[in-house]
């Protein structure tokens, strides 16, 4: 990103994000589900505090993730590569598959992915895992389970504020025993090292509930009301969850998914931003309506939305997978 673009994203706002207090989401506070339900139905962003004695655990583990990342990332580029399953679920992916952040650049971070149903059902033996996973079973392992925690409350939350009947429960589409997409993805973004790599471009998320976690600057939000983007502050103890297209999807449109991006900051030339994200995604054979309007399985969005990330700012304007409808959503004031 050029200087003048620099100065110029300083200058934004940060977002005001509610803040969800994990311990009374599980204790089944009222008042706090139904600040939940309004995070959900406007900004689709906020902030979950897991400061708590049931989210204390995934902040520790979160710190230890982070040396193991560093520890996979700071190898030569041939031997990450040898960590590519070619797989959007499992493995590594180099910076530069997917479009960046600005018009013609592609995108500046490089990812290790570890499928949630892989590990869950064959162990940190699957070769499609990677190898990190079988030098840290224990910490992969009570990690995805503390994050599939902290998302699944929500979502049995989320079904209660929303009167869904049981068959039609969130947790119904999210059911441990099928076939999902549902994927631990390690972030980092290298230091600069090319002008034509930048950033990670806008999109919504595919699935159901985003768990993020960064002690670093980078992340905007486009926001609802204004149409602006505003940062993301990182805040100690507390991660980011976010709306994806599917929960917006499933909700019949009542929930909000919020379209997101990571740009370069004054520290990107020095600094490795590193990041951590639980995507939760429903069951691969459920169906729901697409932006368009056209029923759509979950994992059939899923494919298809991959495929636009890699595709270039030209292409991606001609349709509304990038963005899961949200921009007509903006255009036309509706936010809920
Ligand atoms: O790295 C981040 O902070 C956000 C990443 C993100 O939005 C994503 O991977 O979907
Ligand atoms: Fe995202």
């Amino acid at each position: 990103m050029s200087q003048s673009n620099l100065q110029e994203q300083s200058s934004l706002k940060v977002a005001h994000l509610e803040t969800i207090d994990f311990a009374k989401l599980l204790a089944h506070e009222e008042a706090e589900v139904s600040k939940l339900m309004t995070a959900c139905t406007t900004a689709g962003f906020f902030y979950v505090d897991l400061q708590g004695q049931s989210g204390r655990g995934l902040l520790e583990d979160e710190d230890s993730m982070y040396k193991t990342m560093s520890e996979f990332f700071d190898q030569p580029l041939d031997v990450k590569m040898k960590e590519d399953r070619g797989s959007h679920k499992h493995g590594y992916k180099p910076p530069g598959v997917f479009a960046g952040v600005e018009t013609n650049s592609r995108d500046n971070y490089e990812t290790l992915k570890v499928g949630w149903g892989q590990l869950r059902r064959i162990g940190a033996k699957s070769p499609l895992l990677p190898s990190s996973v079988k030098q840290h079973p224990r910490l992969f392992d009570d990690f995805i389970s503390k994050a599939h925690l902290v998302t699944m409350t929500i979502m049995h939350s989320l079904s209660n504020a929303l009167h869904a009947d049981p068959a039609n429960r969130l947790e119904q589409h999210h059911r441990d025993d099928a076939d999902s997409n549902t994927t631990l993805v390690l972030l980092r973004y290298p230091k600069d090292i090319s002008s034509s790599c930048v950033g990670h471009n806008q999109h919504t998320d595919i699935g159901s509930l985003t768990l993020l976690f960064s002690k670093q600057w980078g992340l905007q939000i486009l926001s609802p009301e204004t149409q602006k983007w505003e940062w993301v502050a990182p805040r100690p103890g507390q991660a980011i969850i976010n709306v994806g297209d599917s929960l917006r999807f499933l909700s019949g449109k009542k929930l909000a998914s919020c379209v997101h991006r990571v740009v370069p900051t004054s520290e990107t030339p020095t600094e490795h931003r590193y990041s951590i994200a639980y995507f939760l995604r429903p069951e691969n054979g459920i169906q729901y309506e697409d932006p368009e309007g056209h029923a759509i399985s979950a994992k059939q969005w899923h494919d298809n939305k991959y495929k636009t990330f890699a595709d270039s700012h030209e292409k991606q304007a001609t349709n509304s997978i990038l963005l899961g409808g949200m921009d007509n959503a903006a255009k036309a004031g509706i936010t809920v």
